[in-house]
């Protein structure tokens, strides 16, 4: 078995105002929309973005700006991971929702790993959405770590 990783780990920055996705399969996006109304005036300090349907509901609902992405069975949950390859994503509240098998599931288990991979803070529900976003570092900068692109690139030519 292939067991190759990073074999060094590098710095990252998030900056203090975060880009933070917000994702819910239908199942799960009433109580992603109640978690949301909740923390509205905090969410509205940062950058939002989510996959189509609810970006959409997100935005018709509360007013929030949110930048919609291609709904998740079409290809949103791999643009989300797009986002977190290119360090361009800085937290992910994924309400996904385990009664309910997905067409896209591949997607959804892709993304979940690149935001492991990535070092990147995930809440799957909303008591964990509510610890992530009560965090002193929500609106910090925050040093952390992430697998070195360059020295695995090196490695492995
Ligand atoms: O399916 C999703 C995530 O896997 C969510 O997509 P929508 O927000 O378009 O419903």
């Amino acid at each position: 078995m292939n067991d190759a990783r990073p074999p060094r780990q590098a710095l990252r920055t998030l900056p203090a105002q975060k880009r933070i996705a917000l994702i819910a399969h239908d199942g799960k996006k009433s109580e992603l929309l109640e978690w949301a109304e909740r923390w509205q005036e905090t969410l509205r300090q940062h950058h939002l973005m989510g996959t189509g349907t609810t970006a959409g509901r997100l935005t018709q609902q509360l007013g929030l700006t949110v930048e919609g992405l291609m709904s998740g069975p079409l290809g949103g949950d791999q643009q989300i991971g797009a986002r977190i390859a290119e360090q361009k994503l800085d937290i992910l509240v994924f309400f996904w929702d385990p009664f309910a098998p997905q067409p896209h599931d591949p997607d959804v288990k892709a993304l979940l790993r690149l935001a492991t991979l990535w070092n990147v803070p995930v809440a799957n529900n909303a008591a964990s959405a509510d610890f992530l976003l009560s965090s002193p570092y929500l609106s910090e900068r925050y040093d952390m770590s992430i697998p070195d692109a360059n020295a695995w690139a090196s490695a492995r030519v």
